[in-house]
């Protein structure tokens, strides 16, 4: 495992890392014990991302001019550990004013702290520490932190025969692991794909709309649609890929649900998380194909990033549209990916 995925698993743990000279550790997941024994007199300053500093009504100081720039907030008597809380979670933006005055601090190491706010990101985390005096246990360099990515690079873990409900084609069930972090990913491979280039969808894992159904998303009729089709040509490969919230985690595609209750679309709700309207990547779906063997593919997919994220990776990709019908709840949802992400007719 890499340095940084060793941080990443810190940080979801909520404990301290340390990147280049700062150390700092998630105002999400830092319980109020571990804050009491690092923290006892509540004098760390918050670093937030650029986005949320703006968001909160610090772009007109000059230590938060930049939006892509960390930001250093101060600490003072009235902004306690509960209020940091709420002041990093959007969901709260609309619930009361942003109290203040809020006061922004020169940020001592620019490089550590985009570092560290992209390692809070990759753990799915909302994108906000505090800042500790003491070195912690674990420590990386600034440059680790900032070229962190996803993981691209997969074995094969296990493989079994899957009886599926409505598909009569023999199926298989291939468990991949990626080395980077450890994380699994999954394709389910219909048929024995060969000759032609075989049927092939990208599926990013969506919990509310696989499992649950959910109305908000297109994801489950997709995923149903994907192995119709597949049963039908007699033979395709799904990949299930571990990006739930297109790449922001469970806990954030909640807040930007809460978000979109408030008005907000499913663009506008990531960033005012912090986060960019998209932060998969499809490498480690490249990364999967060719462990199964196959270097072309027939894509369904609507989504430009895809097709460009495999055929950046080497993989030859035809495209095959994969629209299905909007429901009242998700017309907006789909309307806003074709106007602002792109997505194609
Ligand atoms: N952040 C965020 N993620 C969402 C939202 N709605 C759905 N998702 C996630 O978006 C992803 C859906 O991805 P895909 O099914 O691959 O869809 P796509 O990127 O539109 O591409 P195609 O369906 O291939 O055209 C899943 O990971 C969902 O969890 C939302 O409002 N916000
Ligand atoms: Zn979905």
């Amino acid at each position: 495992m890499s340095k940084a995925a060793a941080a990443i698993a810190a940080l979801r743990a909520g404990r301290p890392v340390t990147v280049g000279s700062l150390t700092v550790v998630p105002v999400e997941t830092a319980t109020d014990a571990l804050l009491a024994e690092l923290d006892p007199d509540s004098r760390s300053p918050l670093l937030l991302s650029g986005a949320r500093a703006a968001a909160i009504g610090l772009g007109n100081q000059r230590e938060a001019a930049s939006t892509l720039a960390p930001v250093l907030v101060e600490r003072s008597d009235w902004l306690t550990t509960g209020k940091i809380r709420e002041l990093v979670d959007p969901a709260w933006d609309f619930a009361r004013f942003v109290e203040g005055p809020l006061r922004s601090l020169p940020v001592a190491d620019p490089e550590a702290a985009l570092g560290a706010l992209t390692l809070s990101r990759l753990a799915g985390l909302v994108p906000a520490f505090w800042l500790l005096d003491t070195p912690a246990a674990l420590a990386l360099k600034s440059s680790e932190a900032t070229s962190a990515a996803r993981p691209r690079t997969v074995a094969i873990a296990a493989r079994a025969i899957l009886p599926v409900e409505g598909l009569e084609v023999p199926t298989q069930i291939v468990a991949m692991r990626a080395e980077e972090d450890g994380s699994e990913h999954v394709a389910l491979v219909i048929g024995a794909p060969g000759g032609k280039p075989p049927l092939v969808r990208l599926h990013s894992e969506c919990l509310t709309g696989d499992v649950f159904g959910s109305l908000k998303c297109d994801c489950g009729p997709q995923l149903n649609a994907a192995l119709r089709l597949m049963e039908a040509e007699g033979s395709g490969i799904l990949l299930y890929l571990r990006q739930e919230g297109r790449g922001i985690g469970l806990a954030n595609k909640i807040r930007a649900y809460a978000l979109q209750d408030r008005g907000l679309d499913t663009v506008e709700a990531n960033r005012r998380l912090g986060f960019g309207d998209d932060e998969r990547d499809f490498a480690l779906a490249a990364a999967m194909l060719r462990a199964l063997g196959v270097e072309a593919v027939r894509l369904l997919t609507n989504n430009p990033a895809k097709i460009e994220g495999l055929a950046a990776a080497g993989i030859a990709v035809t495209r095959v549209p994969h629209h299905l019908p909007a429901n009242p709840h998700n017309a907006d949802y789909l309307a806003t990916k074709k106007a602002k992400s792109g997505h194609l007719d």
